[in-house]
């Protein structure tokens, strides 16, 4: 509390952005964490306006609920924002992986990754993409109760290995997979070295993902191979000195694309099957659209095809809608490298700075009646700067068409082969 106090003092016409920082130390950590964290954001929001201050999880932080502000902190003032992970977050990612960076480090990792998941690229992936599906599907036979989540995430985590390496060889492919689920189980739990906790056992399967990875670097340097997957991309880059990344910066990218990619897809995919059980008249039109590619396709003898996903008209409105509904990304961090001036408020230096996505996208002003599921919202494109689900600006998600490829996909398997009851 001295210590806003004398920003305050120091920043003369400039104050700090209304809010409360709630008890010392625990600041009002207790109270997001006691209820709906949507009800206690949109009530400060209704409160205090776009932006406002508050105290959780031991830091300061400035929330921004406009999307101005998202923009001014994501894209025009960037370079005075710096992304900001928990250090146990960054262990077990790695922290070389491009989220972690701004700069030209974040700029050269962030060009490979844009390029090898780029439209070109991933239109080569329909084919993979789709058995990928299918036979996600076909394990669901059997007439047991399957857990929607983590069947999605199996199918997203095969989709990644498939846009980071193409074909990986069956063994290495599981000894990636066993070893990431330890890290994943880990990644939320508290970060302590006891053995034999959650946390000590994901550091140690990321050590061997390390290895693991090691091992078939050295395979594709011996093959001299030139892929133009990911793997291939981060394997072959030089800098200007013409100077390769590092085993270590490789394997942190490609984990960090894991990471990225897996969670975020399944949860979308989740939420797609929910809203349709939930919303009959979205569900048959996406069933008729989907239907008649598949009798197409039957009739013809011929797979799904990349000109089918890119003309999908009412399914890829439903993928944007349980986008903006389910705001997987609810909100990001940022941390203030300056104070920085925004509307005549302070953003003191160091203090974390939120977006909130979420609030924007539930915002009545920019969607109307924003809790009713309604994909044809979408037949008329979105204010600028309101809809967020991959980010904004430098960090923005290069994956977004992957994970729409996906969820298309699936979407078109799911509902050919099966049927809501
Ligand atoms: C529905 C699925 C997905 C959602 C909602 C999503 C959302 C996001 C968001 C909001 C960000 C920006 C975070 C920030 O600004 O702090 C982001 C970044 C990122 N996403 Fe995604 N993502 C999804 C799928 C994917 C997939 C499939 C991949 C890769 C195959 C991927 C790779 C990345 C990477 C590497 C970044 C970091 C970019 C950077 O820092 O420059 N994402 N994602």
């Amino acid at each position: 509390i001295t210590k806003i106090r004398m920003k305050k003092k120091l920043d003369k016409g400039t104050e700090l952005p209304p809010g409360s920082m709630g008890w010392p130390y625990i600041g009002e950590t207790l109270q997001l964490y006691s209820q709906d964290p949507n009800v206690f954001f949109a009530s400060k929001q209704k409160r205090y306006g776009e932006i406002f201050k508050t105290h959780v999880l031991g830091c300061p932080c400035i929330m921004l609920s406009s999307p101005e502000a998202a923009r001014f902190v994501l894209v025009t003032q960037a370079h005075l924002f710096k992304p900001t992970y928990p250090k146990s977050k960054e262990h077990l990612i790695g922290p070389s992986a491009l989220f972690f960076h701004q700069g030209d480090y974040h700029i050269r990792l962030r060009k490979l990754v844009q390029g090898s998941l780029s439209l070109d690229s991933i239109r080569n992936l329909v084919a993979d993409i789709s058995s990928t599906a299918a036979s996600t599907l076909d394990s669901w036979d059997g007439g047991h109760v399957l857990n929607t989540f983590q069947e999605m995430k199996k199918f997203s985590f095969e989709v990644g290995i498939l846009a980071i390496f193409g074909n990986l060889e069956a063994q290495y492919r599981e000894e990636l997979k066993r070893n990431y689920r330890i890290v994943d189980k880990g990644y939320n739990s508290f970060p302590t070295s006891l053995p034999g906790t959650p946390y000590r056992k994901a550091v140690l399967a990321r050590k061997r993902l390390s290895k693991i990875l090691g091992d078939i670097i050295c395979e594709r340097k011996e093959k001299r191979l030139l892929e133009k997957d990911l793997f291939g991309c981060l394997l072959n880059s030089e800098n200007e000195k013409g100077e390769l990344l590092t085993d270590d910066q490789i394997a942190d990218n490609i984990i960090g694309v894991f990471f990225a990619a897996q969670d975020t897809t399944a949860s979308a995919m989740t939420w797609i099957a929910k809203y349709l059980h939930d919303n009959q008249k979205a569900l048959e039109a996406v069933k008729a659209e989907q239907n008649a590619i598949r009798k197409l396709n039957d009739e013809s003898n011929q797979p799904l095809s990349w000109s089918q996903t890119r003309n999908m008209p009412f399914t890829i409105k439903v993928v944007l809608e349980s986008l903006r509904m389910a705001s997987i990304i609810s909100f990001t961090f940022r941390e203030a490298v300056a104070d920085v001036e925004y509307k005549g408020y302070l953003i003191p230096k160091g203090w974390k700075v939120i977006p909130l996505f979420r609030n924007i996208h539930h915002n009545p002003e920019y969607f109307i009646d924003p809790q009713n599921f309604d994909p044809t919202r979408f037949e008329v494109a979105p204010k600028p700067n309101t809809f967020m689900p991959f980010g904004s600006g430098h960090h923005a998600c290069p994956g977004n068409e992957l994970a729409k490829l996906e969820m298309l996909i699936m979407i078109h398997h799911l509902l050919t082969k099966f049927r809501c009851c």
